[in-house]
């Protein structure tokens, strides 16, 4: 790996700002996903050190929520500057370790980095506020203050922004972090810990534990003194997290699976609706909790655009994502492809046809290629599941009332994509579809304004916009009696 700044290269864990190693001498190796290479080794913490990294952002945390917002501000924004400085090293960095194109990774480093300058502001609007009192001679108001300790857990789809969203917001309400990647992805956590030291971000304040992950988390999650949890990653592990966080009552954020409906409505260009499915299905290489997993079209303009879908799914370009003009990576892991084959050999034995899907013309063994099924019922798997993987399914429907029944019928309930220009068909799918986001006419939707977070089985709580730090913070309700009588309050 060829960087400009090879020290952004960190094979330690980092606690208490001290590169770490595993007292035990266990480590794991780091492969890139596209042919198989080391591309480096992580240490794997031992109990005790885990431990230790607590006691570091306790001890930490005094000074840290002491300084002024507009003093974290400063810290937050160094960090910010920082990560833009070092983009094309973060991005060689994610697409060695992730796979994706170095398109894509320089793209997540602009997200990442876009968070923590929206926190870094909404640190400074940490507000409380008064109310008038119905206590005699009394004044009440409420302050917010910093939870504490929070643990912080990623997924390895977006080993960077996923971090910096939560992160931000945590380090801005004036809590200590304690960032547990995932072991694919660590060399991306591990680089914002070398800029965090560098923007001087004091020591136990922003730590990256690796370790074995369950074993880590079930520590970490029964650490009374940890106070929030906020977890990225599949509602499977998602509900393990919940349970472990139950006896120690911590303050949660859950950013799980996806099951995206893509709705296509009658009036829309056949053409132009199938170019945006394919974008918001093999974005990421379809492994995007926002991927469109379920492509419903009306049944007047069903054949045209799976003609234009599958036209313009097979001249995407698949290979390794240090090829300039590669469109898909490789999965993350061969199981993740094994995965997607099942998901394909289940397809096709209950009755769906397929387009594409020619895997011999795979680059790699952590390849998959571009794959559609057409007469997709919700009896398959690729209905079913998040698919997280280049393999689309489409269905044809009659009317509006039968396709939000077809788009919330998954446990799942993240994104929804509606393309119509009907502003009457817009609101009434919009109201109707049980989904955290529903976004219309657009496959871009997220960012530092936005609330996002879902519904039923895809989480709990909301990252971003206005609402994300106050996972971090508490009320604290005031009531000062026994002052002088005012008139009039
Ligand atoms: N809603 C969102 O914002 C969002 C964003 C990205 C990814 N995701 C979801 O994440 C999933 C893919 O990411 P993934 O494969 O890393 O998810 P994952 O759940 O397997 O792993 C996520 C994190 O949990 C850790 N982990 C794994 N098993 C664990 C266990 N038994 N106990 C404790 N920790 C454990 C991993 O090491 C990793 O750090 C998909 O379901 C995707 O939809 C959701
Ligand atoms: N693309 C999502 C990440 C989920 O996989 C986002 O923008 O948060």
């Amino acid at each position: 790996m060829k960087l400009n700044d090879p020290r952004l290269f960190r094979q330690y864990a980092y606690v208490d700002g001290r590169w770490t190693h595993a007292d035990g001498g266990r480590e794991a190796p780091v492969v890139n996903p596209a042919n198989g290479k080391v591309i480096g080794h992580i240490p794997l913490l031992e109990a005790h050190q885990i431990r230790a990294c607590v006691d570091a952002a306790d001890v930490a945390f005094a000074a840290w929520r002491a300084l002024r917002a507009d003093e974290r501000y400063e810290y937050l924004m160094a960090w910010h500057d920082l990560m833009l400085a070092h983009r094309e090293d973060l991005a060689q960095i994610m697409t060695h370790e992730q796979g994706k194109s170095l398109a894509d990774a320089r793209g997540e480093v602009d997200y990442g980095a876009s968070f923590v300058r929206w926190f870094a502001e909404e640190g400074k609007r940490a507000l409380g506020e008064t109310m008038p009192s119905h206590i005699p001679n009394a004044a009440l108001g409420t302050i917010k203050e910093p939870v504490g300790i929070a643990l912080l857990i990623t997924p390895w789809n977006f080993p960077l922004a996923m971090i910096t969203r939560k992160a931000a917001a945590a380090l801005a309400a004036g809590c200590p972090v304690i960032v547990k990647p995932a072991n694919e992805t660590p060399f991306s956590a591990l680089a914002l810990a070398e800029l965090a030291e560098r923007a001087g971000i004091p020591a136990g304040i922003f730590n990256v534990v690796l370790g074995e992950a369950a074993e880590v988390s079930s520590l970490l999650c029964a650490e009374e003194r940890i106070k929030a949890l906020s977890f990225t990653g599949s509602t499977r592990v998602g509900r393990l997290l919940l349970e472990q966080s139950a006896a120690t009552v911590k303050r949660v954020s859950m950013e799980l699976g996806g099951n995206a409906p893509f709705i296509v409505g009658p009036d829309m260009d056949p053409k132009d609706a199938a170019e945006a499915a394919v974008a918001a299905k093999f974005q990421t290489s379809g492994q995007d909790c926002l991927a469109a997993n379920r492509i419903l079209v009306h049944e007047s303009i069903h054949d045209d655009f799976v003609e234009h879908f599958a036209a313009r799914m097979l001249e995407l370009k698949v290979g390794d994502g240090l090829e300039e003009g590669t469109d898909l990576g490789p999965l993350i892991h061969r199981r993740a492809v094994e995965n997607a084959l099942g998901i394909i050999d289940d397809a096709l034995s209950k009755g769906a046809s397929m387009i594409g899907g020619d895997q011999a013309k795979a680059p790699g063994e952590n390849f998959c290629m571009p794959t559609l099924f057409t007469g997709v019922t919700p009896k398959m798997r690729v209905w079913r599941e998040e698919c997280f993987s280049p393999v689309a399914g489409i269905t044809a429907y009659a009317d509006e009332d039968e396709v939000i029944r077809l788009a919330n019928d998954t446990e799942y309930g993240l994104a929804a994509y509606v393309y119509t220009h009907d502003i009457r068909r817009i609101w009434k799918l919009l109201r109707g579809l049980e989904f955290g986001m529903v976004s219309v006419n657009s496959v871009k939707m997220t960012g530092p304004p936005v609330p996002f977070g879902g519904v039923k089985q895809s989480g709990l709580g909301r990252e971003g916009g206005t609402t994300g730090i106050d996972e971090y913070l508490e009320t604290k309700y005031y009531c000062l009696g026994g002052l002088a009588s005012v008139s009039g309050s």
